[in-house]
């Protein structure tokens, strides 16, 4: 049995599946195992998954890519977890059980408890120290929540017994050990979403957590993106393997993509979208509806920050195409359909199912389809549901180039929709800059790795991640001009009327 240690394990805890991907040397993906778990949508609105489930799927996928692979722990020099970000989830110390389901970040039923935190100082009033304007989207609400609606739980948390994280720290916790022993750690980039923690200094804002009611004994210690936080358990595949890399997966895929220059930007085509662009070692603070967050931080080094732009709807829309309309039978079958007519035909799909976040940030919008005759087919919705990605993505651009000044000349991209060539196509149009798919489509895994091997010495730093970079794809605008600012005229009237749709008279 060799002891040479030739690989990095990377989790990936996403919003449909756990993966791990084990990377090598070069960066390359050599094994991986996958699970999907339950979306739980117990009321309009609200999106849960089982802790529980998510656990027990990471852990078999683990099992699964070390079979792939044909190796063992002795060959694995470290561990990288990345995650979907905000999702909430709460659990006792004592017996390692969660006291509800996760409440996942695109949940909205936290609406009354962000309008009555609003309601001293308005839904900016933590910005300027935490990056964000009040929503459901951030940890914050979601865990006011558990703590005022989930019976007892009040009581438990003030005595010290209960443990909020975030899907790294839940992961974390339970592969080091658990109940016996389990470290309680986030990473900054992770802890930037709770909206509990303070961008400059890096900690948790005790004045934050006091107005929300959150015990401050419940939250983990917040370390760097890229050190070692501890080993794996005893019981485990990993046992004794330096778990050394924690990045939110947006951070993780700007990492993997190697964007390391203010101005680099990356945008992430998953069930959301999420566009980010390395800013540099200062918070920078939107004036045009982003988020300011940790891009990573390595070590003692001086924290980098990104602008982002998340977007909630975009592959879920064409899920919900499959799913709830059954016009395409899976979803890359949405690009025939959508290519068997040559534009639109006037339709504009606005998917504003939680609301509109970046950069509108509209709790009260709602979906609406737009600008529909009597001459339009299933091809113009599912051509509508592709663009509203691209249209999306413009949005977010435009903002980031107004609060950046940098008028971005390459987008790197990665992700489920990138597969999509009209989409691709479309998006290079619509944002008249070039899109560059990498050959490592797994980008988000990968940066997880790369921050777990340079903490470990697997490789030497940023360069490393620069050198495996290469490209696979670009597409390039063909649009006219004319056209381009036709369309996103169009687009930007359709979001109109998705506003101010929610009052009193809306039934849910
Ligand atoms: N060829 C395609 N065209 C359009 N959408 C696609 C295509 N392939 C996958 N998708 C969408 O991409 C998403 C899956 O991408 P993925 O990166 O795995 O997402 P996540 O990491 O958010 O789970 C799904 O929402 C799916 O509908
Ligand atoms: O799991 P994903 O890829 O859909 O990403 C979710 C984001 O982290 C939410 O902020």
């Amino acid at each position: 049995m060799t002891t040479e240690k030739k690989f990095i394990v990377a989790i990936d805890q996403g919003t449909t599946s756990s993966r791990t991907i084990i990377f090598n040397h070069a960066g390359e993906n050599v094994a991986s195992g996958q699970l999907e778990h339950e979306q739980i949508f117990p009321h309009a609105g609200w999106v849960e998954h089982s802790p529980a489930e998510i656990w027990d799927n990471v852990r078999q996928t683990v099992g699964i890519a070390l079979a792939d692979a044909q190796i063992n722990r002795h060959e694995v020099a470290a561990v990288g977890i990345t995650n979907q970000r905000e999702t909430t989830i709460i659990w006792d110390k004592n017996t390692g059980e969660a006291v509800y389901n996760a409440i996942v970040w695109q949940d909205t039923r936290s609406q009354d408890l962000v309008d009555r935190l609003a309601a001293d100082g308005g839904p900016d009033r933590f910005r300027p120290i935490v990056g964000e304007t009040l929503s459901t989207y951030a940890s914050i609400t979601k865990i006011m929540w558990i703590l005022e609606n989930v019976e007892g739980v009040r009581e438990r948390a003030e005595a010290g017994d209960l443990l909020f994280g975030n899907p790294d720290t839940w992961l974390l916790w339970n592969m080091t050990g658990g109940v016996k022993g389990g470290v309680h750690v986030t990473d900054v980039t992770n802890a930037s979403r709770t909206m509990l923690m303070d961008l400059k200094t890096l900690e948790w804002r005790e004045d934050i957590c006091e107005i929300a009611g959150i015990p401050m004994s419940m939250l983990p210690e917040i370390k760097s993106s890229s050190e070692v936080y501890g080993y794996g358990r005893k019981e485990g595949l990993l046992i004794d393997t330096p778990i050394a890399g924690i990045l939110g997966d947006q951070q993780a895929a700007t990492f993997g993509q190697a964007c390391f220059q203010p101005g680099m930007a990356k945008n992430t085509y998953g069930t959301g979208c999420f566009m980010l662009m390395n800013t540099g070692t200062e918070p920078q603070m939107s004036e045009n509806g982003l988020i300011t967050t940790v891009c990573y931080r390595i070590g003692d080094q001086a924290p980098v920050y990104a602008l982002e732009g998340s977007i909630a709807v975009t592959g879920s829309l064409i899920q919900w195409l499959r799913d709830n309309l059954e016009i395409v039978p899976t979803s890359p079958d949405v690009e025939a359909l959508a290519a068997s007519v040559d534009s639109n035909g006037g339709v504009y799909f606005v998917p504003a199912f939680s609301g509109l976040f970046a950069p509108h940030w509209r709790g009260d919008a709602r979906g609406a389809i737009v600008g529909m005759t009597r001459y339009n087919t299933k091809a113009h919705i599912a051509r509508a549901a592709l663009e509203a990605t691209a249209f999306q993505t413009r949005e977010v651009l435009d903002a980031m180039e107004a609060d950046s000044g940098v008028k971005l000349e390459e987008l790197r991209v990665d992700g489920g929709m990138t597969a999509n060539n009209l989409l691709m196509q479309f998006q290079a149009d619509v944002l008249d800059t070039r899109v560059v798919l990498p050959e490592v489509a797994e980008t988000t895994a990968l940066g997880a790795a790369y921050a777990a091997g340079i903490a470990v010495g697997f490789w030497e730093g940023e360069q490393d991640v620069i050198d495996n970079w290469n490209e696979a794809k670009r597409w390039t605008p063909e649009m006219d001009a004319a056209e381009r600012e036709r369309l996103v005229r169009q687009w930007k009237k359709a979001v109109t009327k998705t506003l101010d749709w929610v009052d009193e008279d809306t039934a849910i």
